[in-house]
């Protein structure tokens, strides 16, 4: 997928991963409305990519995701000023166990609303463009981690929403994709500002996170390789330190829902072979 002068829609963009994309996309020639719900670094964040990248292209939008009216407007804003949204990034989130119900609103409840919005707008069978929905989970939406365990809840059914739309058999006449991106731990503010009563365990944490941990451009990487490879529908990608970004195999069974496990990977869920997924 060609970037220069598509419509992006992204979620948590003021600091962090949704940052590092939204600069990465601006870079590939990309126009993104960016929203998150703290307005003072978003802010501070859109003059600087302004003067960076030119004042038609970025912008931010104050918006709490866990708000459906101001995510929906915020959309919409996206829409209005680029004509239209080909690629959305549900990319928000918190670590907070104390918080659980709040943390599944944010991490998951919006990020699924964020795609539903998305979807009505691409699809072409509808009159729209087609495009990509990225999804921001983690690995520990793979992976039961006992450290947070409503966190890993909050990401695996983020998961199993996303691969769910990806295998739809309209996936193709819709002209949209649908991808995890899934890294492990990444340095930015989610890791360095996390409080001991928000996990559990957080001396064994610090632990392990302290020899896997990404640099956020790192993961931009693999974002960018989910949204330029355009055969790659129900994409699930992880990123380990050291390891680089992996797509994951997935055994599926066939439409009829039982028979014939394979590996699929695009929207007529054919063309790829098991070799092909790396
Ligand atoms: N940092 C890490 O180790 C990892 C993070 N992730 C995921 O990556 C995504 C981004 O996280 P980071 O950049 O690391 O965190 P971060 O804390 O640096 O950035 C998250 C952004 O989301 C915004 N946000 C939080 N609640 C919001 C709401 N209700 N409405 C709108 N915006 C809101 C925050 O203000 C912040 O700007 C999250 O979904 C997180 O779960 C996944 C794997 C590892
Ligand atoms: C390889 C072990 C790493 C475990 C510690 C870690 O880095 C956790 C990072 C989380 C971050 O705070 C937010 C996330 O989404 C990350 C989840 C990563 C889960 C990895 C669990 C791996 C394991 O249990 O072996």
């Amino acid at each position: 997928m060609e970037l220069s002068g598509r419509g992006v829609f992204l979620t948590g963009g003021a600091q962090g991963i949704g940052r590092a994309i939204t600069t990465a996309l601006l870079d590939k020639g990309a126009k993104v409305l960016f929203c998150d719900v703290n307005a003072d670094i978003g802010k501070a964040t859109e003059a600087e990519l302004q003067k960076q990248c030119g004042a038609d292209n970025v912008m931010f939008q104050q918006c709490d995701v866990t708000n459906a009216d101001q995510l929906k407007a915020a959309f919409d804003q996206a829409v209005t000023k680029f004509g239209a949204v080909e690629i959305c990034c549900n990319n928000a989130g918190i670590m907070d166990e104390t918080i659980w119900e709040k943390m599944l609103a944010i991490n998951t409840t919006a990020q699924i609303r964020g795609s539903q919005i998305a979807l009505d707008h691409m699809r072409r069978d509808k009159g729209g463009r087609g495009g990509v929905i990225v999804n921001t989970v983690s690995i520990a939406g793979l992976i039961p981690c006992h450290w947070f365990p409503a966190y890993c809840a909050s990401k695996h059914a983020v998961v199993g929403y996303t691969t769910s739309w990806a295998r739809n058999p309209m996936a193709g006449a819709m002209g949209v994709r649908w991808c995890c991106l899934c890294p492990v731990s990444v340095n930015t503010d989610m890791m360095t500002s996390l409080q001991e009563d928000q996990i559990f365990d957080m001396d064994n944490f610090r632990e392990r996170a302290a020899d896997t941990m990404l640099q956020p451009e790192e993961v931009v990487q693999a974002f960018m390789r989910l949204v330029e490879d355009s055969d790659n529908n129900g994409a699930i990608l992880e990123v380990w330190r050291g390891k680089g970004a992996t797509y994951r195999k997935r055994q599926l069974v066939d439409m009829d829902g039982v028979s014939n496990p394979m590996v699929v990977d695009n929207p007529s869920q054919t063309s790829l072979k098991p070799s092909d997924v790396k």
